[in-house]
């Protein structure tokens, strides 16, 4: 009885799935883990958290799923990206809280070494742009604000890693210190070009290169588990950042292919194949994923604010009790108001990048209640993925004929999907299995491990549940498009000093 096991490490929760060799879903576990906002825009998770929630959902997964270790052959990890961790070498414990990638303390320095000129060669490298959301500046924060970090790090006594390989760290006991292509490139000290650490960007920020870990390609060797974690050794043999894992999950392999994931944020990633496209719209070039050390590129637009807009009409606002209650809230709103909603809770993400906006509200008159709030929330979503398609239409225009493939908890809402083709004028794909994230990472380590077919094989698996086909129509579309571009300049303009 031959299985996979997938560790998803996300930003609230660590999951762990079984799946069988034909990637069916076993069993599997979930543990929520503690957020801590020691300052304003400050996001941290303790590191031992990330370690201790994963270990247990492992073990609980494999247990539910009636196995035992041996009946494991691989363990593919995926996992938030660009979360920041320093630790101590010969001991294994970090040296702060994990930094999370929401956190915005590095926007001074940011801000600071775009003023220096330093952005045009940094994103040449690394196909990323100098704002907080990305680990090498968290990093500088780290050994600059650790009493003697820096010293410690050029001594090689300190170890950097993305959450991957702090779990790997932890996994194999201190053996390996590794991580894979697609984390790497997260880190803005990644040359995704040439596939090797940057020395000049690490030298810039002030970053000892004994710190960073191994890279290797997405399917292949990370070293063995403990064998007391388990209870016998497990090899593992795949590793992703969570949105590349979705890509891999929606079998995305061919140029011209994008998903979007709909968490706590969007994340959308369009293949551009073997061409590493820059982009001229501020969207991010970065690595899809590496097999057999050949490198597929993605054009990427990230959204902060995507299902979290609806936890804030149920925390925040509380006019609803579950997200569920968004659908007939949005079916019974009333047609004739416009409210539009642009949710920059945190700043606004790609294609606009503007850390110090906060969210607005337009068009509200005395009968907008509940209703036309969530309507606009559940919008706000189908026009923010908008926005990253003009803007992945203008920086490759193959890009327009494509189908977006979905996922995530948020593509449970049929209103929102039906929008989001309305609004896009493209058909929406949702698969069966919405938990791609974990299937891609069980994917690749079944890959290397032998028990999963080439990607091509693998393409014919993935499953159509429902396509959500444009409905709206097209003089409409541009009219509510129009607006919404207006509102998110006025956002942007309420924001200026
Ligand atoms: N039926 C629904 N309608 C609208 N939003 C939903 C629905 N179900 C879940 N969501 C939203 O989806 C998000 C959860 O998705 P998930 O993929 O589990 O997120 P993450 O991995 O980022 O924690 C939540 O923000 C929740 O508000
Ligand atoms: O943990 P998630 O699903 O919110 O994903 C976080 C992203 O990887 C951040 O870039």
């Amino acid at each position: 009885m031959i299985h996979i096991l997938a560790i998803d490490q996300g930003t609230t929760s660590s999951r762990a799935i079984v799946f069988d060799t034909k990637l069916n879903p076993v069993a599997s576990a979930q543990k929520e883990f503690p957020q801590h906002f020691p300052a304003s825009g400050w996001v941290e998770h303790d590191a031992l958290d990330l370690w201790v929630s994963v270990a247990g959902v492992a073990r609980a997964a494999v247990e539910k799923a009636g196995l035992h270790a041996a009946d494991i052959a691989a363990i593919g990890i995926t996992n938030q990206r660009e979360t920041t961790l320093l630790w101590d070498r010969k001991t294994g414990q970090p040296l702060h809280r994990a930094i999370v990638w929401q956190d915005r303390r590095t926007a001074a320095l940011c801000d600071r070494l775009k003023a220096e000129g330093h952005e045009p060669m940094i994103s040449a490298r690394t196909g990323l742009l100098l704002d907080p959301y990305f680990s090498g500046t968290k990093l500088k924060w780290l050994l600059d604000n650790v009493d003697g970090a820096r010293a410690r790090a050029q001594a090689g006594e300190l170890a950097f890693g993305t959450v991957d390989s702090w779990l790997i760290w932890n996994l194999t006991g201190g053996k390996r210190h590794v991580t894979d292509a697609t984390n790497a490139a997260r880190t803005l000290l990644y040359n995704i070009a040439e596939n090797r650490w940057d020395d000049e960007i690490c030298a810039l920020l002030g970053i000892p290169m004994a710190l960073l870990p191994e890279v290797r390609d997405c399917a292949g060797d990370f070293g063995m588990t403990r064998a007391d974690l388990f209870g016998r050794e497990i090899p593992i043999l795949g590793v992703a950042g969570d949105q590349q894992a979705a890509t891999v999950g929606q079998a995305c392999f061919a140029p011209g292919m994008m998903k979007s994931t709909y968490g706590t944020g969007c994340f959308a990633l369009l293949n551009t194949g073997v061409d590493m496209v820059p982009s001229s719209n501020r969207l991010l070039t970065t690595i899809a994923y590496r097999l057999n050390g050949r490198t597929t590129y993605a054009l990427e637009g990230s959204i902060f604010i995507a299902g979290a807009v609806v936890q804030w009409l149920r925390d925040g606002l509380k006019i609803i009790r579950d997200a569920a209650e968004t659908q007939p809230l949005a079916e019974a709103a009333d047609p004739s108001q416009e409210l539009l909603l642009v949710p920059a809770f945190t700043g606004l993400g790609a294609p606009y990048w503007r850390p110090e906006c906060r969210g607005a509200i337009f068009g509200l008159t005395r009968n907008s209640g509940p209703a036309e709030f969530a309507r606009a929330a559940l919008e706000s979503v189908g026009f923010q993925t908008r926005d990253l398609l003009e803007a992945m239409r203008a920086d490759w225009p193959a890009a327009a004929e494509g189908v977006l493939r979905v996922d995530g908890g948020m593509v449970a809402s049929d209103w929102t999907m039906q929008f989001l083709a309305d609004i896009l004028g493209a058909p929406v794909d949702r698969p069966r299995v919405t938990e791609t994230t974990a299937l891609g990472a069980g994917y690749l380590a079944g890959l290397a491990a032998g028990l999963c077919p080439d990607p091509d094989s693998f393409a014919q698996d993935w499953a159509l549940e429902r396509r959500f086909l444009p409905e709206m129509a097209q003089e409409r579309r541009q009219h509510r498009y129009a607006r919404w571009q207006k509102a998110v300049q006025a956002t942007i303009a309420a924001a200026a000093p």
